[in-house]
């Protein structure tokens, strides 16, 4: 398996950019996941990368060897990537075992015991060697699928949403099936998701995309607790939001005074909590109203309203939830990450990274 190294890509469409100055190195044997908003370029970052698609400007190295821009460009096929679409893409007049063969070279494919390997690597029952795709489920589909591109050995795999057509319980499931065996074989990945619970709990970083351009690439721990601006921040996942005074590694704001995670200049601030950050205390606290409550089993997301009207939401646990309109108490457990106060009438300044 081979690092891939991604410098300064760009890509137009016509006069539209749609890549611009990208740089993403991905160590060898880990996974990165591609996630951001629909149109922000990660499949034709993906594109470029597996040689379906030249960039104006830029480079893509594989395992220290230019691949794609600077003069050069090793059509796909030679790329040595093995590659799983969106749903499966297998080929519909083989069975499960002949597509898994297609990926091995000709002299391995009627070797059985290798492809019974391939099928167990991705949590395949044997038994299902001789069915065509139809009679597999979605998920089997996309293991399936994997196992294809896992056969030659490939120096990189991407995987272009791979669990989007799965329903919730398959996808879970499949998505545990797919790390375990991109972590058994040392497999360098990418993976493109709009999910950014899916791109947290699978990835070693997450690299997020924002028109065009790269906002952050982190492991997902950092990238949670550490955002670079609050938009990675909301885009990561619920953000609790609020504008306050710092002083001396602390910060005034309407949910009490709160610690700060990292050092910022004293005045005007805003600082990121999360949810789960929020408890609803029976004790002392800030008093808020319960606006509604979405519940999920194992927890809830409780929706508050401040007494300035400011609306956050508070995570609390399934069993020991409020009654919506009634009043309750807040207490914030944690450090406040602080982010550049807005100045008026504009946006912050991006931070430096942390
Ligand atoms: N061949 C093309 N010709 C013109 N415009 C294109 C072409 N391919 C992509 N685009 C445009 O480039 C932008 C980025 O597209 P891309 O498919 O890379 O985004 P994405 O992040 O993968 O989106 P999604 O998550 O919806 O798949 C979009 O505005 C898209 O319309």
């Amino acid at each position: 398996m081979s690092a891939l190294t991604v410098t300064g890509l760009a890509r137009s469409y016509g006069r539209t950019p749609v890549l611009t100055g990208v740089d993403l190195h991905v160590p060898s044997g880990t996974t990165t996941a591609l996630l951001g908003p629909s149109g922000c370029g990660k499949t034709t970052l993906l594109r470029i990368v597996a040689g379906f698609d030249d960039p104006d400007a830029g480079t893509v190295e594989l395992g220290g060897r230019v691949v794609a821009g600077a003069g050069r460009g090793v059509p796909a096929r030679r790329r040595g990537i093995g590659f799983v679409p969106q749903e499966g893409g297998l080929f519909p007049h083989l069975s499960v075992a002949g597509n898994v063969a297609f990926g091995l070279p000709r002299r391995l494919r009627r070797d059985r015991a290798r492809i019974a390997g391939l099928l167990a690597l991705v949590g395949l029952d044997v038994a299902l060697a001789d069915r065509a795709p139809h009679q597999l489920s979605g998920g089997q589909q996309q293991r399936v699928a994997l196992a294809r591109a896992l056969a030659p050995e490939p120096s990189l795999v991407l995987l272009d949403e791979p669990f989007s057509s799965l329903d919730a319980a398959l996808r879970e499931d499949t998505r545990r099936a797919v790390v375990e065996a991109l972590r058994t074989t040392g497999a360098t990945a990418v993976l493109v998701t709009h999910d950014q619970a899916e791109a947290l709990s699978t990835a070693d970083q997450v690299a997020v995309m924002r028109g065009g351009t790269l906002a952050q690439l982190a492991d997902p721990r950092t990238l949670y607790r550490e955002p670079r601006d609050l938009d990675v921040a909301a885009f990561v996942g619920e953000a609790v939001v609020l504008d306050g005074v710092a002083a001396a590694g602390r910060v005034t704001s309407e949910l009490g005074e709160l610690t700060l995670g990292r050092p910022c200049p004293d005045g005007p601030v805003r600082v990121l909590l999360r949810p789960e950050q929020l408890r609803l205390a029976g004790g002392p606290g800030v008093p808020a109203r319960v606006c509604g409550i979405d519940f999920y089993g194992h927890d809830a997301r409780v929706e508050l309203q401040l007494s300035s009207g400011l609306r956050v939401s508070a995570r609390a646990e399934g069993a020991d939830l409020p009654v919506p309109g009634s009043q309750v108490t807040v207490a914030v457990r944690g450090a406040a990450v602080p982010f550049p106060a807005v100045p008026s009438g504009g946006r912050p300044e991006v931070p430096a990274p942390a």
